[in-house]
């Protein structure tokens, strides 16, 4: 846990009054496996205190390239998450408060009205949500009638490996993929056992009751279902929450989808061809090490092969963008990312940076699923109406609109931000910054060649003519 110097909360609050502190869910939607909330419990209930447990649900915003920060898909499984988790609690007899707003201002606000002097909640390394732990910290709060500075506490919970248990220095984090996993590999490093899902919450504030909560039907709005869809979220099996998320997990385990996952993974179509844990994984209904847990329990029921094998080496990526972020920060969100300092231009002093080329009709019709280029089209249009699209669709329509359309990643970027149901900020900036070029990859070019990618993916154009219907194509 990192935390402000303890002296000084207790300096400034009054002995002998009962405490009230909040749990602030950000991407950790869940009871299980959630240290920062066990923490949190833990030390409420050993000191008697009340515990608040809080989502912040983000405002309407606009991007910098014209559109909602949050699309329509997005809203509706984040609402749907939110609600399973309101529920979970609601069975251990605490109301789940879900206010809106700038979380820097909206918690204040909340402590003060719960007069609560002490905030919980999971760590994340990503600028944006470092930055609101800081403003946080320096926000003073009402309690009992002093003004104190809040006791923020959070908890680096995301990973499927601690950062601490790694066989390097996080500023000794490799360059190259190859080499961490070969590093971790070599050392044995296993992830820890998943904690025991929290099964007493601590007694909800009294005054949490006048929290006026906002009305997850009218934030989230309305998304229509596509039948199509690669990642029904609608429908039961792929709904939002920790039991759904539980369910999948244990089914996945299993059926016989793992022992194939290296050959199906390069998929585009169906429910099947990969794990489809990432929805869940993005919103923290589920963490990596529960998925690792039952990957090793069916390992040792049916044995490991290089299937079982490929879907640790996935979670070990999503490891790898986490750690990138806590070696490289605010770098990782340049133009140029990496590439910034290590390829200084002579006249540097004299010549303003490289601007990264944008067309903007062009981006606007690549969002659209309106290049006129059959296989991308099929890819935006999926994205579009259904928030989930295949790691290799991604990687073909990223490397498009960088590389064939000369757009700014960054935009592209930010429509996945919008889109994607699974949205995860480490995974989304740092894949999009390895096509770009501008992140550890040692290869500048990763443009996709599209005849050699419909022959190898998609030969009888089945999902081209899945995704293009609309078009009359
Ligand atoms: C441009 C681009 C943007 C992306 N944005 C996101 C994002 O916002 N959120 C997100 O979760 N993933 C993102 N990915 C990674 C990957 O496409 C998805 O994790 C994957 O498609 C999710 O489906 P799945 O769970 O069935 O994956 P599987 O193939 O079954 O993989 C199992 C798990 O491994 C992890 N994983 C697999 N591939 C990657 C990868 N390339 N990078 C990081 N983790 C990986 C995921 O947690 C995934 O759930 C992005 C990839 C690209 C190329």
């Amino acid at each position: 846990m990192q935390q402000i110097p303890q002296q000084q909360n207790e300096q400034q609050t009054q002995p002998n009054q009962p405490t009230t502190a909040v749990y602030w869910f950000r991407n950790d939607f869940r009871l299980a496996d959630n240290p920062a909330l066990s923490f949190a419990c833990q030390q409420s209930l050993q000191h008697g205190s009340r515990l608040a447990l809080v989502v912040c649900l983000p405002e309407d915003q606009q991007t910098h390239w014209g559109f909602a920060r949050i699309g329509p898909h997005r809203k509706v499984y984040l609402a749907d998450t939110v609600r399973a988790l309101a529920a979970q609690c609601e069975l251990l007899g605490n109301k789940l408060l879900l206010i809106a707003g700038d979380p820097s201002t909206a918690l204040p606000d909340l402590m003060h009205k719960l007069g609560a002097s002490t905030l919980y909640c999971e760590d994340i390394a990503a600028p944006e949500e470092i930055d609101q732990i800081a403003v946080l910290r320096q926000q003073a709060v009402l309690v009992n009638g002093f003004q104190i500075s809040p006791l923020i506490l959070t908890k680096w919970q995301s990973s499927l490996i601690e950062p601490t248990a790694l066989p390097f220095e996080m500023t000794e984090l490799p360059l190259v993929f190859t080499t961490f996993r070969n590093l971790l590999e070599k050392a044995a490093c296993r992830p820890q056992p998943p904690l025991p899902r929290v099964s007493q919450l601590p007694a909800c504030p009294e005054q949490a009751t006048a929290i006026e909560c906002i009305d997850l039907h009218s934030w989230a709005g309305i998304a229509t279902a596509d039948t199509r869809s690669a990642f029904p979220y609608q429908q039961p099996v792929a709904r939002g929450g920790e039991v759904a998320a539980l369910a999948h997990l244990q089914s996945y385990f299993r059926s016989d989808l793992p022992r194939h996952y290296k050959e199906t993974r390069n998929g585009l179509i169906g429910f099947d061809y990969s794990t489809k844990f990432s929805p869940w994984l993005a919103s923290g209904a589920i963490s990596a090490r529960q998925i690792y847990q039952q990957l090793t329990a069916h390992e040792t029921e049916h044995g490991q092969n290089d299937s079982t094998y490929w879907i640790w080496f996935e979670l070990l990526w999503r490891d790898y963008f986490r750690f990138l972020h806590l070696r490289f920060g605010r770098k990782l969100y340049w133009a140029h990312g990496l590439k910034t300092a290590e390829q200084p231009t002579p006249q540097r002093s004299a010549t303003p940076p490289r601007k990264i080329p944008h067309q903007p009709e062009y981006f606007r019709r690549w969002c659209q699923g309106n290049t006129g280029q059959p296989l991308i089209d099929a890819g935006m249009l999926e994205l579009k109406a259904t928030g989930y699209l295949s790691n290799r669709m991604r990687q073909i329509v990223a490397s498009y609109l960088v590389n064939d359309l000369q757009c700014d990643w960054r935009a592209g970027a930010a429509w996945f931000e919008a889109q994607l149901i699974d949205y995860d900020v480490y995974s989304n900036q740092g894949n999009w910054l390895y096509l770009a070029g501008f992140g550890t990859d040692p290869r500048s070019n990763r443009r996709f060649n599209l005849e050699k990618q419909i022959q190898s993916y998609d030969p009888e154009h089945a999902y081209q003519k899945l995704w293009r219907r609309e078009l009359g194509a």
